[in-house]
């Protein structure tokens, strides 16, 4: 679902790349923790899925396509393939919550009826039936965040990204948000893709963990935690 090829990022400036020679693959209905420290790479890692910015090197495939040699008005596509979270959950805090994730639907064409049932739906899946008419800022930061979850999920994308969804959030708060994640990636199986700083979370969640340490690829463990051991052969080569 998302192919990484000796993928190295190098922005202006002297320094290290963001990203050097990094290969790694995800498969369909995974769920992958991307750790590593502050500055490791891990949203440029998320910025080049979405063709936010682009490889200096390598390539980067997305559901089989080459994201790099996408013609640009084909871009608006491949991002409606990816549901993305983030940390400080971006609502539009003059809408409502219903009117949030419909907006979600409306930008992406389809009709008001397609939106009349899809939104009560996701929002009831998110555990926010009733909430349709509250504001942003009436809410709690954890019904915040399972609004942007409705919004990014509604589209049914193949892809969410979750850059640090958890954050913001308390512990109790942060494994509600977990415990929905998981769910939506076992019942649709939406491929996850989840940067984090949270150690407890990817200690207790154990799945799929790579990890960054300046640009490099220095772990990619099935089941690990936080803090296992870096491989001994980078990229696995
Ligand atoms: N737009 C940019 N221009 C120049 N350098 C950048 C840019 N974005 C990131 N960098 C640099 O690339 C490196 C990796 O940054 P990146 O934001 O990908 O790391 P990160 O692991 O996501 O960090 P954090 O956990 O703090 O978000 C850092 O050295 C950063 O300063």
């Amino acid at each position: 679902m998302i192919r990484f090829e000796k993928v190295t990022k190098a922005y202006p400036g002297p320094g290290k790349p963001a990203l050097d020679s990094v290969t790694v693959e995800v498969e369909k209905g995974e769920f992958v923790f991307l750790v590593g420290a502050s500055g490791s790479g891990k949203s440029t890692a998320l910025r080049l899925i979405l063709r936010e910015t682009r490889p200096s090197d390598g390539r980067v495939y997305v559901a089989g396509k080459e994201i790099n040699r996408l013609a640009g008005w084909k871009v608006p596509r491949l991002r409606r393939q990816i549901g993305t979270v983030f940390q400080d959950f971006r609502l539009l805090n003059t809408k409502s919550v219903g009117e949030n994730v419909a907006f979600a639907m409306q930008v992406t064409g389809h009709s008001r009826k397609e939106i009349r049932r899809a939104v009560p739906e996701t929002l009831e899946m998110v555990g926010l039936q009733g909430k349709a008419s509250r504001m942003p800022d009436e809410l709690s930061g954890g019904e915040q965040q399972r609004v942007a979850i409705a919004r990014a999920v509604v589209n049914e994308p193949m892809i969410l990204i979750a850059d640090e969804p958890t954050g913001n959030l308390d512990p109790a708060t942060s494994n509600d948000i977990m415990t929905l994640l998981e769910r939506i990636n076992a019942e649709t199986d939406m491929t996850v893709v989840m940067a984090t700083h949270d150690e407890s979370i990817v200690d207790r969640y154990r799945k799929r963990v790579i990890e960054l340490h300046q640009g490099r690829l220095v772990r990619d463990e099935a089941g690990g935690g936080y803090g296992g051991r870096p491989t001994t052969t980078p990229q696995g080569v």
